[in-house]
C-alpha cells in the first residue's frame, strides 16, 4: 500500500520539481511498475547474493532518461538494507576523485554513478581493479620517484547508469555481473504509473483522463508524472476561477496543448527534430551532427533523448547514411514527401494541428 502524500506536504515546496519526482519514486522491487524482466532478474540477483550473504554483483543499467535508473539503484540498496552513495560521472573528472569515493565506502556499500559513461578515462581504468578485486594502486609522488601502493576496498556494489552503453569500453562493461536494458513503458504501464502516482496525491482523476496523459508521455514515467503535476495545475486554477476543477479528458487535452505536447507525445524538440528532417531536409537522410547543429541542440541529447524514442513510435529510421523520416512521420505531421524538396520553398508544420 502507498503512502498518500499530502498536496500541502512541504517538501512539495522549494525546488517542487525535483520533490514531486523523489515523493513519488518507488520504493522496492514490488512497488515498480513494469519491465518484469528485469525485474525479476534483479529479484534472483539480489536473492542469491542475501542468501551467500555476500554484496551483489555489479549492475549496469541501461535506457534513456526518466525510465527508472536511478530508482532500481535505490532499490537494490533500500531492498537489502544497504547504504547508499550516490555520485556521476561527469563529476569523477580525475582517478583522485573515485579513489576518493572507493577508498571511504562501507562494506556492502551500494556506490550509484549515474551518467557513467561520462567519467574520466583514468578513473575508468582504475575502476577495473576496484570491481574485479576490491583494491585499488594509489600513485604517491611524481616521476622516476613515483611508486604505486595498493590500498584494499570494503566489498561493495557498484550500480552504474548509462544512456549510451555503447560508449562504455568493453572491459568496464565486461565487469558488471549483470546488465539491465531498460525499455519504454507501454501504455498499460503508464497507466498504473498515473494511476499510482495520483492516489499518492489524493488526486481524483478518470480513467478515460489517465488514458490520455499515457498516451502522451514518451513512453516514459518520468515525463507522466510531470504531465500528471501540469494537468493537476489546471485543474486547480480552473476551480479558483469558477470551473469545475475536474481533471476529466477535456482538460488534460487542454493542458497538454497549453505545453505544446501533441497527441503523440512529441515535444518542442521532438517536433524541431522531425520538422528538420521533413522540411529542410526532405525527409533524410540527415546525419546525426547535421541535425544537432540545425536544432541547436547537443548531438548526444538528439543520440540519447530524443531519437530512441523517435524510432520506437516508427517516425524515422536509422541507416548508415543518416536519419529518414518514414511514412508515419509525413502523416502525422500532415505533409505530402512528394511536395517538398531540400533547400526549397520550405512548407511550414502546421503547429495548430499538433
Ligand atoms: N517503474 C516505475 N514505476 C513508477 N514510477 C517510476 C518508475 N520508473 C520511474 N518512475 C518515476 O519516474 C521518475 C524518474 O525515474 P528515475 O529518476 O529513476 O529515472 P532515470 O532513468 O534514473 O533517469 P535519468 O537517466 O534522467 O537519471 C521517478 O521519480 C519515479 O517517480
Amino acid at each position: 500500500m502507498t503512502e498518500p502524500v499530502a498536496l500541502t506536504d512541504p517538501h512539495l515546496a522549494g525546488d517542487a520539481e525535483l520533490a514531486f519526482e523523489g515523493a513519488l519514486r518507488p520504493k522496492n522491487l514490488g512497488e515498480f511498475v513494469g519491465q518484469a524482466k528485469v525485474r525479476g532478474q534483479l529479484q534472483l540477483l539480489l536473492r542469491a547474493a542475501e542468501l551467500q550473504q555476500r554484496s551483489p554483483d555489479h549492475i549496469l543499467l541501461a535506457g534513456p532518461p526518466g525510465l527508472g535508473k536511478t530508482t532500481l539503484a535505490m532499490i537494490v540498496a533500500h531492498e537489502g538494507g544497504r547504504p547508499l552513495r550516490m555520485s556521476s560521472g561527469p563529476a569523477i573528472q580525475h582517478a583522485g576523485d573515485l579513489a576518493a569515493i572507493l577508498s571511504s565506502l562501507v562494506p556492502g556499500e551500494v556506490l550509484f554513478i549515474d551518467e557513467i559513461h561520462r567519467m574520466a578515462r583514468s578513473a575508468e581504468e582504475m575502476l577495473y581493479l576496484a570491481m574485479e578485486d576490491f583494491r585499488i594502486d594509489i600513485m604517491v609522488g611524481k616521476g622516476a620517484g613515483a611508486t604505486s601502493v595498493p590500498l584494499d576496498l570494503a566489498p561493495f556494489t557498484l550500480v552504474g547508469a548509462t544512456t549510451r552503453s555503447g560508449l562504455l569500453p568493453n572491459p568496464l562493461r565486461d565487469r558488471f555481473g549483470f546488465t539491465a536494458h531498460l525499455e519504454f513503458y507501454d501504455e498499460s504501464e503508464l497507466r498504473e504509473v498515473l494511476a499510482r502516482a495520483a492516489r499518492m496525491l489524493g488526486l481524483d482523476i478518470d480513467a478515460e483522463a489517465i488514458a490520455e496523459i499515457a498516451g502522451r508521455c514518451r513512453g516514459t514515467p518520468r515525463i507522466a508524472n510531470r504531465l500528471l503535476r501540469r494537468v493537476r495545475d489546471y485543474a486547480l486554477v480552473e476551480a479558483a476561477d469558477g470551473g469545475s476543477g475536474r481533471p476529466d479528458v477535456g482538460a488534460v487535452r487542454a493542458a497538454l496543448e497549453l505545453y505544446d505536447v501533441d497527441a503523440l507525445g512529441l515535444d518542442r524538440l521532438d517536433r524541431a527534430v522531425m520538422e528538420t528532417i521533413l522540411t529542410r531536409f526532405g525527409g533524410g537522410p540527415v546525419g546525426l551532427s547535421t541535425l544537432a547543429v540545425s536544432v541547436g541542440e547537443e548531438a548526444e541529447t538528439i543520440e540519447a533523448v530524443v531519437e530512441p524514442f523517435l524510432v520506437r513510435i516508427g517516425l524515422i529510421t536509422r541507416t548508415p547514411r543518416g536519419r529518414v523520416a518514414t511514412p508515419a512521420a509525413w502523416r502525422h505531421f500532415g505533409l505530402d514527401d512528394a511536395n517538398t524538396t531540400a533547400g526549397s520553398d520550405t512548407p511550414r508544420l502546421p503547429i495548430d494541428d499538433l
